[in-house]
């Protein structure tokens, strides 16, 4: 008899396939939701784009030769799942709104993804960008990818929330604008919300530690907070990159078949900008932006993941929230006012 995990894994794996989402061991798929909503703009509307990025080959799969399970058509914007059906080749084709192909490097993505949806939160939106995907796939390298180097500049291989970060302060400085940044940084795992950039308590047990309760609420205006978590004032991107490191290290990830340092949470990393403009008469307009950087724990097959026990149960946890994420926006896209 199917378990309760194996059927939220087997239902999240016919969500992604019927709703589009192409998914494979070798292909990324980076989904990225904007609400546009500020203080002039009453109704928020959302947008949905949708890229797909496939990273390349690691050394392990080209000594054993993985076969190809993949292509990318960046023109035509199309990713193909190659499938062989009863020796015959019956190829899914999905189509994106942009096609990252293998060799595409991390400024690019960044350059032609994310730069235009951080304009926007400088000019007062709230925005987001989620990292959905198969395990393994480079959801966390896309994300993160290495911070920064010692002399602060940005590595080649640096990923979207150090080029974000470092977008955001040299706008807000070269615009020599009056303005304050915030950030929170936290993990969603199982049922439990954990503070990232909490200070080290070292002369407290981690029981202790879990007491300080961070929870999910709803503010009575329809928004979601998250209480318990304070926000950090930062006066650089440097500032960031430290704080990021610190919060990065302390993220779960564990060892599975499918990547030896897999993340068992969901991340989420929030910038807040608020920006003085000029006044007119008495009135002072305070510009507000949020930047949600989110980057969702793989979706997984058990199987071949090789996940046991807890670690079954843990993955029955991370498939259930990508289903329920999946469905919410499914619901935002339909303008459905249930999520069904
Ligand atoms: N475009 C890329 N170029 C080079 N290496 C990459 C690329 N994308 C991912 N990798 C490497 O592949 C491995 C897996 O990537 P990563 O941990 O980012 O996957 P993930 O999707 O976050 O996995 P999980 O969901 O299990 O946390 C890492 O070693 C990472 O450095």
């Amino acid at each position: 008899m199917a378990t309760l995990e194996t059927k939220a894994a087997n239902q999240a794996e016919d969500f992604q396939i019927e709703s589009r989402y192409c998914y494979d061991m070798l292909a990324q798929i980076k989904l990225e939701v904007r609400q546009l909503k500020n203080q002039h703009i009453q109704d928020s509307q959302f947008v949905i784009d949708r890229f797909s990025n496939k990273r390349p080959l690691n050394d392990d799969e080209q000594r054993i030769n993985v076969p190809k399970a993949i292509t990318c058509n960046e023109s035509k914007r199309e990713v193909s799942v190659l499938q062989n059906v009863a020796n015959k080749q019956v190829d899914k084709v999905f189509t994106f709104d942009k096609v990252f192909g293998p060799k595409a490097q991390q400024r690019s993505i960044y350059d032609q993804a994310i730069s235009p949806i951080v304009k926007e939160v400088l000019d007062g939106f709230n925005c987001t960008v989620f990292a959905y995907g198969h395990t393994g796939t480079g959801k966390t390298y896309t994300m993160e990818g290495e911070m920064s180097n010692k002399a602060g500049e940005l590595p080649a291989e640096a990923g979207i929330i150090p080029r974000a970060v470092r977008q955001i302060f040299d706008t807000l400085e070269g615009q020599n604008a009056d303005y304050s940044v915030k950030v929170t940084f936290w993990e969603l795992y199982n049922k439990e919300i954990t503070n990232l950039l909490a200070s080290e308590e070292p002369s407290k047990s981690s029981e202790e530690r879990q007491k300080k309760h961070v929870s999910l609420m709803e503010d009575g205006k329809g928004c979601v907070v998250v209480r318990g978590l304070e926000e950090e004032a930062v006066y650089s991107a440097t500032d960031i990159y430290n704080l990021l490191e610190r919060g990065a290290a302390r993220r779960r990830t564990t060892d599975t078949l499918l990547n030896k340092r897999s993340s068992r949470s969901h991340s989420v990393f929030t910038i807040t900008i608020h920006v003085k403009e000029m006044t007119v008469g008495d009135e002072e307009l305070i510009k507000c932006g949020k930047l949600n950087l989110v980057d969702l724990a793989g979706s997984e097959n058990i199987s071949r993941s090789g996940a046991r026990e807890a670690r079954a149960r843990e993955a029955g946890e991370i498939n259930k929230s990508l289903l329920t994420l999946g469905r919410v926006i499914t619901a935002l896209v339909e303008h459905s006012f249930h999520i069904a």
